[in-house]
């Protein structure tokens, strides 16, 4: 048996695909899984290829070329862990072990020095594209031992997804958990993405009255423009779908309450962490939270009073309100994805890559988009780029739909219909175009109630002042 290029440990939706995707790169592979009927079925799914079903980590790591790549995709948390134990007594000295999991980039770090002295190699390599993208070609967003990086590349790169440019969409982003970070910032960005379609998807419905049959073609316009990208892709094909059972579109049938693993939540918290304004995540992973509160919220419409949301303009003139709103609200996500990123990069000195970020994005990837393409020219021609509304592109994508993302918002709140996302982006435009904010109360609030001092506009230092005496 000819020694395997890699092994790949998890063999559930992406394990699988990847190992596929590898294999048919040219690279041969070992695979092991926990489960036995996982096993069972990649012995199935590769048979006559050059694969091999391992039915140990031990035999896994006996079947590999030296040295040994071992590749981890399972779930994140303890069982990471758990086969890092197993797989430590294994290794040597320059081997290589990628967790390409959605895996806390402090859970990264944490087992990098975990290994330090064992001169074994770790990367936090963050991965995108779900199913089908592992096996047709994903985004990857490697990093952690830099030394690693030469002996990885050749696989990942290979097995990635090209841009338009033929760029494959793997990338070094950096030491330590840069990789992971970087992951988890994309999925920060993908829930507010995400939410942001469902928000101009619930104005179709509430204020223009739309049927999701009738909504599909809009998107699929939306999708040859700007706006062009993966998830609005999805969105005109998943509006058109029937439910066989019910002969109803199948989207309405689908119950209400969003789920979610968590990396939008860490993305927040983060950002929180780190003093870095990323609001519409935040308020993404909040709408997720009030859609499962499913039985409450109905008990509460019978309670609550509101405006009844009724058909409020013309589909010629709103739709492409929603469209341009969509756009800014969009580049606001994005841009406080960047920000953040920026922001990690200053506290742990990754040297993020930023214009590689976004041309790592551009294809392979959930965030996929015709916009990543101008984004990435941005960081290219300034790395330092602070936030991307400022660039001279987006700032004028910005002024050309400014007024529609404030019509919309506008026809939301009049309609009584939930746009958490599109209002929380307004409100970041806002505040961050704000020359002067109401903090200079806020400052004097504080210092009334607990003496907290102040700065002054016309002098340096910190003052006090014994209020209402
Ligand atoms: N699904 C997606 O779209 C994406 C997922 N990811 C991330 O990739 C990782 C894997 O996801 P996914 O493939 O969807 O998950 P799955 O649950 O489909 O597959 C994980 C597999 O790993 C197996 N496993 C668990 N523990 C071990 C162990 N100790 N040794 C060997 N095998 C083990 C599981 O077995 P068992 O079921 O018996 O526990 C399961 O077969 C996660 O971190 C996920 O967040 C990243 C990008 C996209
Ligand atoms: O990483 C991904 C895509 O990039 C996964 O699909 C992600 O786990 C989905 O997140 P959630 O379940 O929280 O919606």
């Amino acid at each position: 048996m000819q020694a395997s290029d890699i092994g790949l440990v998890g063999l559930g939706v992406m394990g699988e695909n990847l190992a596929l995707n590898l294999e048919r790169n040219g690279f041969a592979v070992s695979g092991f899984d926990l489960d036995a009927a996982r096993r069972q079925s990649f012995a199935q799914r590769t048979q006559g290829l050059k694969a091999h079903t391992a039915e140990s980590l031990a035999q896994l790591v006996a079947s590999l070329q030296v040295p040994r790549r071992v590749w981890l995709m399972v779930p994140a948390g303890a069982p990471v862990d758990a086969v890092l134990a197993e797989l430590r007594p294994l290794l040597a000295a320059g081997d290589v072990v990628i967790d390409g999991g959605n895996t806390l980039f402090t859970d990264t770090q944490r087992r990098m020095a975990a290994l330090e002295g064992s001169g074994i190699l770790y990367v936090g390599a963050g991965v995108s594209g779900g199913e089908e993208g592992a096996l047709r070609g994903p985004a990857l967003m490697p990093g952690g031992s830099p030394e690693a990086w030469p002996l990885v590349k050749p696989l990942l790169q290979a097995i990635a997804a090209k841009a338009d440019d033929g760029q494959p969409c793997c990338d070094w982003m950096g030491h330590g958990g840069a990789g992971h970070f970087v992951k988890m910032v994309h999925n920060g960005i993908e829930y507010a993405d995400m939410q942001m379609i469902c928000e101009a998807y619930f104005l179709m419905q509430q204020c223009l009255g739309m049927s999701a049959a009738e909504m599909s073609p809009v998107f699929a316009h939306w999708n040859e423009g700007e706006l062009g990208s993966y998830l609005i892709g999805i969105t005109a094909d998943i509006l058109k779908q029937t439910d066989p059972e019910t002969g109803d579109a199948l989207v309405n049938v689908i119950l209400d309450t969003a789920e979610q693993k968590g990396t939008g939540k860490w993305t927040s918290q983060i950002a929180l962490d780190m003093g870095v304004t990323a609001p519409t995540i935040a308020d993404a992973v909040f709408a997720r939270t009030v859609s499962a509160i499913q039985p409450e919220r109905v008990t509460a419409s019978k309670i609550l009073k509101g405006p009844v949301a009724k058909v409020a303009g013309e589909r010629t003139a709103v739709l492409p309100k929603i469209q341009r709103a969509l756009l800014a609200a969009k580049l606001c996500a994005y841009a406080q994805g960047f920000a953040l990123l920026k922001a990690a990069d200053r506290e742990h000195q990754w040297a993020l890559p930023m214009a590689k970020v976004a041309s790592v994005w551009r294809a392979g990837c959930i965030i996929r988009a015709h916009l990543l393409e101008d984004m990435r020219r941005a960081f290219a021609a300034n790395n330092d780029l602070r936030n991307l509304l400022v660039d001279s592109h987006f700032a004028s994508v910005m002024a050309d739909c400014e007024q529609d993302l404030r019509e919309v918002v506008a026809m939301a709140a009049l309609s009584g219909v939930a746009v958490p996302a599109f209002m929380s982006a307004l409100s970041y435009y806002d505040a961050y175009r704000s020359a002067r904010l109401p903090a200079n109360l806020l400052q004097a609030q504080r210092d009334y109630f607990g003496a907290h001092t102040y700065q002054r506009t016309d002098k340096p230092g910190k003052f006090h002042t014994r209020w209402g005496s």
